[in-house]
């Protein structure tokens, strides 16, 4: 198997069909919705809190909202009243399977429920799954985190709608230094790989950190990436504003570090200062921007034209051309 990352592959450019990059669609769908981008913000507290999901769905974007020290019951009916949809993360314990309860008590139905725990490929995962598709089936559940083919092939056959690939590639990550998995240090291959025998959408989560990874994450597979660390150094970002010799940081931590389990037991997440880089929304069009040219290097029109083109890898044993024939 040929191993990569994001820095060792590059796309080849096909002729372009496009007179202005304008005429090309960089939206996807998911889950029966359009979104502007094949982005989603990840689910952590210090990169979406209630009023920027709110923000995202009112613009077209997709958001999962982040299920720590918060009211899922309370987040979904205030997103609903305010005429957007839903989109949440669960975990496993006894307590989620509390608020699944609810939402059927009180006659909700979360538009999209991402499933979101370390290691996806597990029985709680399926019985999860199991559940929400006895009490909501018209949710549609995204389940992760997973990182093989086996993985992604189980999750789909309990279920799953989408799901979401992705070990200890993400910059507050330290699985791979705790534990020694996962896909951190070749995750676009890992996607690669997993894409071969997905037959539903994949999210690729972690490890973007320019813009032309999201590119690179449709050409091997995915339909949408999940990102933090680009987006968590914001104005708008939820994570504290710390200053430093005069610059100004927010704070972005790993939802699986002591700072946020509140405790230091299977710390697997660390804290790091991302310099404020201005507005969510400029980040957002820039992204939008970058994602056009891609398709229009690609000599395409509409985003997954990127999953036609031919690509090299740079150094290492793997080195060449990669043609499509
Ligand atoms: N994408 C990634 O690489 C990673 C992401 N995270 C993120 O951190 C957050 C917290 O994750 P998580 O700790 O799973 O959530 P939870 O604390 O909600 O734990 C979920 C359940 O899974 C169990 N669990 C967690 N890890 C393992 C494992 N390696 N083997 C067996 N059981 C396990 C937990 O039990 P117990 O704690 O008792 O073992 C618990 O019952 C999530 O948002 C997750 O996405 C965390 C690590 C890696
Ligand atoms: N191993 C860990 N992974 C984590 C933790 N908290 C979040 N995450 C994952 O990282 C991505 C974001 O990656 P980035 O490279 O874009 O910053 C996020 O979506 C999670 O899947 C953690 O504590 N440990």
């Amino acid at each position: 198997m040929e191993i990569f990352d994001y820095d060792n592959i590059l796309l080849l450019p096909r002729k372009c069909r496009v007179e202005s990059r304008s005429e090309c669609d960089a939206s996807v769908e998911l889950g029966g919705r359009s979104f502007r981008i094949p982005v989603v913000p990840a689910n952590m507290k210090t990169v979406v809190d209630e009023t920027i999901c709110l923000w995202l769905a009112q613009n077209g974007y997709f958001y999962v909202m982040h299920r720590f020290d918060l009211d899922n019951v309370k987040f979904v009916q205030d997103m609903q009243a305010k005429g957007v949809f839903a989109s949440i993360s669960l975990g496993v314990k006894k307590a989620d399977y509390e608020t699944v309860d609810q939402f059927v008590a009180k006659g909700l139905v979360p538009e999209y429920i991402t499933i979101d725990i370390a290691h996806g490929h597990a029985d709680s995962v399926k019985n999860m799954i199991g559940y929400l598709k006895e009490k909501l089936p018209k949710s549609f559940v995204i389940a992760g985190n997973v990182g093989t083919p086996e993985a992604v092939i189980d999750l789909e056959n309990w279920g799953a709608d989408a799901t979401k690939v992705g070990i200890g590639p993400g910059k507050v990550c330290i699985t791979k230094l705790k534990t020694g998995f996962g896909t951190g240090g070749w995750q676009l291959s890992a996607l690669k790989w997993c894409a071969r025998v997905a037959t539903k959408p994949i999210i690729a989560d972690g490890g973007i950190r320019d813009h032309g990874d999201i590119a690179k994450s449709i050409r091997f597979g995915a339909s949408m990436v999940m990102i933090g660390s680009l987006f968590a150094g914001h104005e708008e970002s939820p994570g504290k504003t710390v200053e430093v010799d005069g610059v100004l940081f927010k704070e972005y931590y790993g939802s699986a570090s002591d700072f946020n389990k509140g405790e230091y037991k299977h710390v697997e997440g660390k804290r790091i200062l991302e310099p404020i880089k201005g507005k969510l929304a400029n980040t957002l069009v820039e992204m939008e921007q970058d994602v056009q040219s891609s398709i229009s290097y690609a000599g395409g029109k509409k985003l997954m034209d990127i999953r036609k083109v031919n690509y090299v890898t740079l150094g290492g044993d793997n080195a060449g051309e990669h043609l499509l024939m």
